[in-house]
């Protein structure tokens, strides 16, 4: 017998998982499908791992402290396998949360890969599924070069899976994901390159970021490789790889070479064309500000939709989805401007806005103030070999220095950021800041003191 919901969501990542409690929330059913594992991206292959490999990090740089903290220490053996057993035991407890949310909000799990038939059908494990509102939210995967010997790297995904530190990495991109990694197997001891197309890595971000972490990572950090266009990967008799580059040079051999280089809409398979709706050319799926698609009765959260690729955005578009449909709110939607971000590198990142560049193109020359700082934080400025400076920015316009842009790098950058972010989004002016009484000694401080 066909099964049918009042809300159904492809994909139980982000937004798939948010939408649907919240359509349950506000008494309808609903269901999840899922092909692999509840939590989608974030949770599995994502944020949740990614950050408890970066807090590994964080420790191994803490073991680099710690004499100048008065401790006799030092990193000694690190157990790889033993963080990943620890890492995954805690993805399992997530599992089971939500498990228990779905199981409160009265939300139907579907495990297996859905398919569309038509506009209000699906099939999973040969059985339709129909239902008056379906949400795709099928998230994305890691992209693979079109070169030869490619497939002898591994992805983000492969990232997590390794059971054993690799002894030598080649890490591939300039995003959030390569200079995430890249950091994060240098910190824990591998000997790590970053290989960028161009002349740095997060060349969308500020160029104070940028340019401090190219600074930074020349002194403790993985060797960057810029203007490296990757043409073909080899393995040798040993088993280690040599990336091979446009500019005639070689990188290697390493052990992994590990592809970071975008990801792309898992949109491709879902035989999506039965439903009329038509991809974009890059396969993202077409959506208007209220998560629309141009098919009635079907919409689109998170990766698959091209815009911002972040968790919350996901969660946040699914939430105020569920709400317009089905808490009489007809007007609810996400603004995407203004979402903060962090980028856990080493020194990591915060940052919110408008760059420098984009302000002045937006606004003008003369309508764009800046303000720059920079200190040694207290935690490094103990130190004696990491006392590297911490830099932030506002970017401020008009007569009334409304701040478009807050730009951190350096320790507690990321816990730093949000409530900057509020007061932001609220419209606060450098003024506001500056009549903001600051907390002492920190370094989020220095903002209202610039
Ligand atoms: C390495 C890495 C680190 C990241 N770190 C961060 C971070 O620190 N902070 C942050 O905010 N974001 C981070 N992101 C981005 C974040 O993970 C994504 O933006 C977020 O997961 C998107 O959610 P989503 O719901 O769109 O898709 P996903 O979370 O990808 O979920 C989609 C789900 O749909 C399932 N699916 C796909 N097709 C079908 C089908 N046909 N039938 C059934 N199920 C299907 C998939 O199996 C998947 O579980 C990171 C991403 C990566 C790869
Ligand atoms: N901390 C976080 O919040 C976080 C962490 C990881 C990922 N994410 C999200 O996931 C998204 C995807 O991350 P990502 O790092 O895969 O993508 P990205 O788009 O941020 O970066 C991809 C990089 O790869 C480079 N590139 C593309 N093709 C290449 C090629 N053939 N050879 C070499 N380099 C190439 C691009 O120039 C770009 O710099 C991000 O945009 C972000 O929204 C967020």
């Amino acid at each position: 017998m066909t099964q049918h919901f009042d809300f159904l969501a492809i994909g139980a990542g982000s937004g798939g998982i948010a939408s649907a409690n919240r359509a349950a929330k506000h008494g309808k059913k609903a269901a999840v499908i899922e092909a692999k594992q509840i939590g989608g991206t974030c949770v599995n292959v994502g944020c949740v791992p990614k950050k408890a490999m970066w807090y590994a990090g964080q420790i191994a740089d803490a073991f680099n402290y710690s004499h100048d903290y008065g401790f006799n220490l030092s990193a000694g053996q690190f157990d790889w396998s033993r963080l990943v057993k620890n890492r995954e035991a805690y993805i399992e407890r997530i599992h089971a949360a939500y498990g228990r949310g779905f199981d409160a909000n009265g939300v139907t799990v579907i495990n297996g890969f859905a398919k569309f038939v038509n506009k209000n059908t699906v099939e999973v494990n040969g059985e339709k599924i129909t239902a008056d509102h379906i949400v795709i939210a099928t998230g994305g995967r890691p992209s693979i070069p079109d070169i030869p010997g490619a497939e002898y790297g591994i992805d983000s995904d492969g990232f997590f899976a390794l059971t054993e530190r690799p002894e030598s990495v080649a890490v591939i991109g300039a995003g959030y994901i390569a200079v995430e990694l890249a950091g994060v197997l240098h910190a824990l001891g591998s000997d790590s390159h970053l290989l960028v197309r161009k002349e740095k890595p997060l060349r969308g971000f500020d160029e104070m970021l940028s340019d401090t972490l190219v600074e930074q990572m020349a002194k403790h950090g993985p060797t960057l490789h810029t203007n490296s266009v990757p043409t073909a990967v080899t393995k040798n008799a040993d088993g280690k790889l040599t990336i091979e580059l446009e500019n005639g040079q070689s990188v290697g051999p390493v052990e992994q070479v590990i592809w970071a280089i975008g990801r792309e809409p898992a949109t491709d398979n879902i035989n999506i064309e039965s439903t009329g709706i038509v991809l974009d050319e890059k396969g993202y799926i077409p959506t208007d500000k209220y998560q629309n698609t141009d098919v009635k009765g079907i919409y689109a959260v998170g990766d698959n939709t091209g815009r911002v690729q972040l968790t919350p955005v996901a969660v946040a578009a699914g939430r105020r989805l569920a709400e317009r449909l089905f808490n009489n709110k007809p007007y609810e939607h996400l603004d995407y401007t203004n979402v903060a971000t962090v980028v856990f590198s080493h020194p990591v990142i915060g940052t919110v806005g408008l760059t420098e560049k984009e302000a002045i193109a937006e606004y003008g020359k003369d309508q764009v103030k800046v303000y720059n700082s920079q200190f040694t934080a207290l935690y490094q400025a103990m130190t004696e070999d990491h006392r590297d400076p911490t830099r932030m920015k506002l970017v401020c316009v008009g007569k009334e220095e409304k701040i478009v842009g807050i730009h951190s790098i350096g320790f507690g950058s990321d816990e730093l950021l949000q409530g900057f972010a509020v007061a932001m989004k609220m419209g606060a002016t450098k003024a506001d800041f500056d009549n903001t009484v600051a907390i002492h000694p920190t370094s989020a401080e220095e903002f209202v003191t610039m």
